[in-house]
């Protein structure tokens, strides 16, 4: 809809991009008139839902850029709704542009975090990777689909939910990292009690009717162990790739190569093992082995793939995931945090070739 945008505030308004979709307004048909009369610029500003969170900025995106035209003294911005229709034709767009952003031929690398079982820090280390990815200038996306245990938007600090533009979802963003989380469509704390073909269809829906934008990057926090989600997973991204958390405990790298195994045996390739809660660094300089040692290296010889990180046991790791205040970001220099920061760049230096992984010096 270009029917009357004055030529010099068009050219202006290019540049204030929708921060959820990530395209221009005007391309999304969101200015429908910005005229320029004696030094007041006129615009209308049609907002793709009601209750949009980003409205705030948006408008006052839009201000900015008409103030600076030359000639603008005063901008006025009168802000609507879309209409229905005008909103469903742009879903229809937003989807035709992109029909399968995760099929085979996607520049996204897609990376999936498994463990053998739960809480040896899977969701934390998730959590921490993506952010150290972010803010290593990747475009990032995190899938929450740890049925049980959702547990990323409180590691990101956020209880945003995403917002619905006609049948898509727009996700939330906390420390530049995009996310959903099955945690975001059940009501309260409760936990999920969904069998496989409902996982199935949440997840294949976070994967198609989520408008994640450009990713180079999408981590998906999986449910420990070999269950429905990992196998859906298998069957809907045969191409992504696995990571596997273990501890250094030797029988959780047993458990540890089982989850890996299921993963290639939906064609997945295991991109490497990382090691969680090894030795704690002492005062004195000696480490307290509180769960033992070798678990990561043995898992990853096993496997045949490269031990990709060591991270250590960390009170710095555990207190920044319960505030929601990342250590990556928080407190670089803690010795966890580094370790998930070095795998970040070690990721972020590689791309898989046909299908395999590049083989990567363990930390
Ligand atoms: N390196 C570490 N040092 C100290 N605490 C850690 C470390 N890694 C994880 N933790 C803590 O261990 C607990 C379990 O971590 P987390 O929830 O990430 O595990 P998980 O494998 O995702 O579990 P589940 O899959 O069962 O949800 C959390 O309290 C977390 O803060």
């Amino acid at each position: 809809m270009t029917a009357s945008l004055d030529p010099a505030l068009e050219r202006a308004l290019r540049a204030v991009i929708d921060p959820e979709i990530r395209r221009p307004l005007v391309e999304l048909d969101m200015i429908p008139s910005a005229t320029l009369d004696g030094g007041v610029a006129r615009i209308a500003l049609e907002l793709t839902v009601a209750a949009c969170p980003a409205a705030d900025r948006i408008e006052a995106d839009v201000r900015q850029a008409a103030a600076q035209v030359e000639g603008v003294e005063r901008v006025e911005v009168a802000v609507g709704v879309m209409e229905p229709a005008t909103r469903q034709a742009l879903v229809e767009r937003l989807r035709g542009s992109r029909p399968q952003q995760f099929g085979p031929g996607t520049l996204t690398r897609i990376i999936a975090i498994a463990s053998g079982k739960g809480g040896v820090g899977k969701s934390t280390v998730t959590a921490n990777l993506a952010v150290a990815l972010a803010a290593r200038g990747l475009a990032v996306g995190v899938i929450d689909a740890d049925v049980h245990g959702y547990s990323i938007p409180a590691l990101l600090g956020t209880d945003a939910r995403p917002t619905r533009v006609g049948d898509m979802m727009m996700p939330p963003e906390a420390h530049g990292v995009r996310l959903v989380s099955i945690g975001m469509f059940v009501e309260g704390n409760r936990s999920v009690s969904w069998r496989g073909p409902m996982l199935h269809r949440t997840l294949a829906q976070f994967l198609t009717d989520v408008w994640w934008g450009d990713l180079d990057v999408l981590l998906i926090d999986m449910p420990p162990g070999t269950g429905d989600v990992a196998i859906s997973l298998g069957q809907l991204l045969p191409h992504a790739e696995v990571l596997v958390v273990t501890t250094p405990q030797s029988a959780a790298a047993d458990v540890a190569e089982r989850a890996a195994e299921v993963a290639r045996q939906t064609g997945q390739s295991v991109l490497g093992v990382v090691e969680n809660m090894a030795g704690l660094p002492q005062p004195d300089g000696t480490i307290l082995e509180l769960f033992g040692s070798g678990g990561g290296d043995e898992a990853a010889r096993r496997l045949g793939v490269p031990l990709l990180a060591r991270i250590p046991l960390s009170i710095a790791l555990r207190e920044g995931g319960d505030a929601g205040a990342p250590v990556v970001a928080s407190t670089p220099a803690d010795p966890a945090a580094s370790a998930v920061i070095r795998l970040a760049e070690a990721l972020r230096g590689t791309r898989p070739i046909a299908g395999r992984s590049l083989p990567l010096a363990p930390a």
